[in-house]
């Protein structure tokens, strides 16, 4: 769950897309990126680290022109190595360059028919190399005075080849931006416009918060398997490009990705949290209706929406019983085990007060592997509490994600072949509460009747484009698992676009 970001305007956009990309920060941690489009050149500036550590004013002069396209990182494939933060860039057909929110499931194939079938090296163990170049490639059948519907077709067939959860927006050199989002619209992207004294300015991006601060506003979320073509006159072309679209977007992100306060596939991700509340609320009521609850507590940052509205429907007092730094970033996408256990004592800590001779609801969006909730509810004991209770907006996560979140080795999920009760008894609860998945759903279908199905994987094991086997999930976890994460990463060159400017650092 990357952040990307495409900006066609009238003006500079370089401060448009810094500014874009900071309200995307929660998406990605471990790198940043810009590219812009300048009288026929691609201008770049990536590396990693936070967006504020990326960009200096010196990079930003240098990200001159009225085109450009944007990336935060949190890596779901290869390494978390500079050269494969994104943008990438390819200089055949035209000059193309991409971002990537998502991940492929066929990457290890396409990467060989590139080489094999379309003379095309991969120089990266990334995968959005890939999608890149496989898009580079299927444009490259068309003829040189390119228009809408030779970009609408090369996207047709990208669709055909690739497997797995994309939302990717491209430039193409003199002739605009495009963006496309994969068949079962696992992976969000919207767009919108802002119209100013110079002109109309279109913004594509993975969450419409990122519009708001631009000033833009929504016109919609691409639809599954559409694709936009903004081009250089800034007209707004759009095509569904899918043979069966059908959408089936990721309920991670209500359940954590995302920003409350964007809209998703036409559902506010604040109401969508606040139901998920009200329906844990209800099974607690339902399960235990003589509770001897005397406080609900969140987990910040992301627990707050729903605890609050699962505590008033409870009808017990919420306190906020956990200071969080609000220097340290989100833990979970943190790059490895160590770091993640070290931060959560470092951005968490505990009023005493809240906690000394009660009976505590600790309420959390979620547990992946467990590293949260073990410390709070330690810090919870240390701090006085009478009873701690844990209770999950989210089902137990069971199963490792294939489509953009870093979860791929199914034996460091803690709930994974434990019943609710055992994943209690190990994180040391007095007694836990999961979301009940039909409900979380259902929570979801509240803010935005329209939405059927949902990719929910995570919580299922179901994998909606059908191409997931244990063989698969085998390969995957053995080599990315945390462990193996820890080997690599150092060692890679960065072997980059190269401007004619002296100070490239
Ligand atoms: O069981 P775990 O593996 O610990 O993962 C789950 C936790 O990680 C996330 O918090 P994070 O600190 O990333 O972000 P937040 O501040 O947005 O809550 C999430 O909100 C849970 O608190
Ligand atoms: N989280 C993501 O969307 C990751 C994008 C891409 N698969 C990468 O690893 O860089
Ligand atoms: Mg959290």
């Amino acid at each position: 769950m990357c952040g990307i970001v495409g900006l066609m305007a009238t003006q500079p956009v370089n401060q448009a897309l810094y500014d874009a990309l900071t309200v995307l920060q929660h998406r990605g941690q471990d790198a940043a990126g810009m590219m812009t489009w300048h009288e026929g050149r691609f201008l770049l500036r990536k590396s990693n680290g936070l967006v504020r550590d990326v960009f200096h004013t010196r990079h930003m002069t240098r990200l001159k022109g009225h085109l450009g396209i944007g990336h935060v990182r949190y890596p779901t494939a290869g390494s978390s190595s500079e050269a494969e933060s994104q943008p990438f860039y390819v200089n055949s057909p035209y000059g193309l360059a991409l971002a990537h929110n998502g991940n492929l499931t066929n990457a290890d194939q396409l990467k060989q028919e590139l080489y094999s079938t379309d003379l095309r090296h991969i120089n990266t163990s990334s995968d959005s190399e890939v999608l890149l170049n496989v898009f580079a490639h299927e444009l490259g059948k068309q003829g040189h005075h390119l228009n809408p519907e030779d970009v609408f077709d090369a996207v047709r067939r990208v669709h055909r080849r690739c497997r797995g959860g994309y939302a990717a927006v491209a430039m193409i050199n003199g002739f605009g931006m495009v963006a496309f989002r994969d068949p079962h619209g696992i992976r969000p992207v919207v767009f919108g416009t802002r119209e100013t004294v110079t002109g109309q300015d279109v913004m594509i991006a993975s969450e419409s918060v990122a519009l708001d601060v631009g000033g833009f506003e929504l016109a919609r979320d691409l639809a599954p398997g559409e694709a936009i073509f903004v081009d250089m006159d800034g007209v707004v072309h759009t095509q569904q490009c899918a043979d069966r679209p059908s959408l089936v977007p990721c309920i991670f992100e209500h359940v954590y990705l995302a920003r409350p306060d964007s809209i998703l596939d036409g559902a506010y991700v604040y109401g969508t949290r606040m139901q998920m509340g009200r329906k844990l609320g209800d099974r607690i009521l339902r399960e235990w209706p003589e509770h001897d609850i005397d406080v609900v507590i969140p987990i910040p940052d992301t627990s707050r929406t729903s605890a609050l509205e699962l505590a008033q429907h409870l009808g017990v007092t919420y306190r906020e019983g956990f200071m969080k730094n609000r220097y340290i970033g989100r833990t979970f996408i943190m790059p490895g085990q160590t770091q993640r256990k070290k931060s959560v004592r470092q951005k968490l800590n505990a009023i005493d007060i809240e906690f000394a001779g009660k009976n505590v609801l600790l309420v959390d969006d979620s547990i992946v592997r467990g590293t949260t909730c073990k410390q709070i509810i330690q810090m919870a004991r240390e701090a006085g509490a009478n009873r701690v209770y844990f209770a999950s907006a989210a089902p137990p996560v069971r199963y490792p994600n294939v489509y953009g979140i870093d979860m791929p080795a199914a034996g460091e999920l803690i709930a994974h072949g434990r019943s609710e009760v055992e994943v209690g008894e190990l994180i040391g609860a007095d007694r836990i509460f999961y979301q009940d998945l039909e409900d979380l759903k259902d929570a979801c279908r509240e803010v935005n009747p329209a939405l059927e199905r949902f990719d929910c994987s995570v919580f299922d094991g179901q994998y909606v484009t059908g191409d997931i086997d244990d063989a698969y999930l085998a390969a995957l976890e053995a080599s990315r698992n945390d462990a193996a994460k820890t080997q690599d990463g150092s060692v890679h060159a960065v072997v980059d676009l190269h401007n004619d400017v002296e100070d490239y650092g």
